[in-house]
C-alpha cells in the first residue's frame, strides 16, 4: 500500500473533526474521496500534507511517516481549493516559491505554460480563479510526486482544461509510479475519471467502492410473514426490514443474487443494479442497518 492513514483523530479548538478515519491507496490508483458538507474531506487532505497535525493516528507515504517526518512530504503535492499565493507576486515568483522546496521540472513547467498561454512575469492578481488553478496544476505537473491529491478537483475549470488534466494525469499515473487522491461533490465527475473512491461521513470513511468491479444490487424481497431471511450466500451491505418487506444492498455476481433469492422462495421479489450515487445515499441515510449494527442472527 502506498498511502496508509490509520484511526487519524483530528479536532480544532473543541470540535472533533476527524475521528479514527482510515483509507488506504495504491500506487498506480485514481480515488475520488466523496461526502457531505462538513464531513472532512479537506481536513484529511490537509492532515496528510501536514497543513494540519492530528492528534492521534498514523500517516505513511511509502512506509515513510508524513506526520513527524516534514521532509517525507516531498512526494506529495496538495492544490487546495482555497490556495491564496501574494497577490502582488508574479507566477515566476509563484514558480520559485515551489521550487525551493520541490524541484521542478522546468522543461515540463514550460509544457503546461504554453498549453495554458500562462505568462510568468504575470501578476497573480491579473488571473482568473480558473487560470489560478492552472498554475497550480502546471506545478504539480511538473514535479516527481507519489501523490497528487487535489480539493475540488475542477473548480474553476473549464471542459477543454478538465480534458487536458485527465489525459495528463492518467498518462502520468499510467507506469503506476503515482497516485491521485481527488475530492469532489460530483460523483459523475468521480465516475469520470477514479477508479476506486471513498465516501466519508461523520468524520470517517464510511464506505469505498471499486469503481471498475462494481456489482452492486439492490434488492427487495416480500414474504408472507414477517421473517429473518438467510442472506449468508451474499455480500450484504446494508438491509431494511419494514414488516414483511426486507430491501438489501448487496454486492454479487447476478448468477448467485438470483440462485439465493430464489432459494429464499419470497412472495415477491426486485433486483436492480446499483449506482454509485443511490449507494452512497442509501449509505448515508440511517434507516438502513449495517452487519456490524445488526444482532448478528441473521447474517
Ligand atoms: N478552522 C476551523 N475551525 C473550526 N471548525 C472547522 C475549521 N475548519 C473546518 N472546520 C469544521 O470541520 C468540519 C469539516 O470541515 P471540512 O472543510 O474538512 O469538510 P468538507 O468535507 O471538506 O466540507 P465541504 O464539502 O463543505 O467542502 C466542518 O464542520 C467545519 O465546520
Amino acid at each position: 500500500m502506498m498511502l496508509i492513514v490509520d484511526k487519524v483523530t483530528k479536532s480544532i479548538g473543541t470540535k472533533k473533526i476527524l475521528q479514527e478515519c482510515s483509507l488506504n491507496v495504491q500506487a498506480g490508483q485514481i480515488c475520488g474521496l466523496a461526502g457531505p458538507n462538513g464531513a472532512g474531506k479537506t481536513t484529511l487532505l490537509n492532515c496528510i500534507a501536514g497543513v494540519l497535525t492530528p492528534e492521534a493516528g498514523q500517516i505513511e507515504l511509502d512506509g515513510k511517516d508524513l506526520i513527524h517526518q516534514p521532509l517525507n512530504r516531498k512526494a506529495l503535492f496538495l492544490i487546495s481549493d482555497d490556495f491564496d499565493f501574494h497577490p502582488f507576486g508574479t507566477i515566476r515568483q509563484m514558480k520559485e516559491f515551489f521550487d525551493i522546496f520541490y524541484s521542478l521540472d522546468e522543461g515540463e513547467l514550460a509544457r503546461h505554460f504554453n498549453h495554458f498561454k500562462l505568462e510568468e512575469k504575470n501578476g497573480i492578481y491579473s488571473l482568473s480563479k480558473g487560470q489560478k488553478r492552472q498554475v497550480l496544476f502546471s506545478i504539480a505537473l511538473s514535479l516527481d510526486l507519489r501523490l497528487l491529491m487535489v480539493d475540488e478537483v475542477y473548480d474553476g475549470l473549464d471542459w477543454n482544461v478538465r480534458r487536458y488534466l485527465v489525459r495528463e494525469l492518467t498518462n502520468r499515473i499510467s507506469d503506476k509510479s503515482m497516485a491521485l487522491l481527488l475530492v469532489s461533490h460530483s460523483l459523475k465527475e468521480i465516475k469520470g475519471i477514479c477508479d476506486h473512491c471513498f465516501l466519508m461521513k461523520d468524520q470517517s470513511i464510511v464506505a469505498q467502492e471499486d469503481l471498475l468491479e462494481n456489482h452492486l444490487f439492490r434488492i427487495q424481497l416480500v414474504f408472507r410473514e414477517e421473517c429473518k431471511p438467510d442472506f449468508k450466500a451474499l455480500e450484504i451491505i446494508r438491509t431494511q426490514q419494514i414488516g414483511k418487506c426486507w430491501n438489501a444492498i448487496v454486492r454479487a455476481n447476478e448468477q448467485t443474487l438470483r440462485r439465493v433469492m430464489a432459494q429464499l422462495s419470497p412472495v415477491l421479489a426486485d433486483v436492480q443494479p446499483l449506482s454509485l450515487e443511490d449507494y452512497f445515499s442509501l449509505m448515508t441515510d440511517s434507516s438502513w442497518k449495517g452487519e456490524e449494527e445488526d444482532d448478528g442472527e441473521i447474517f
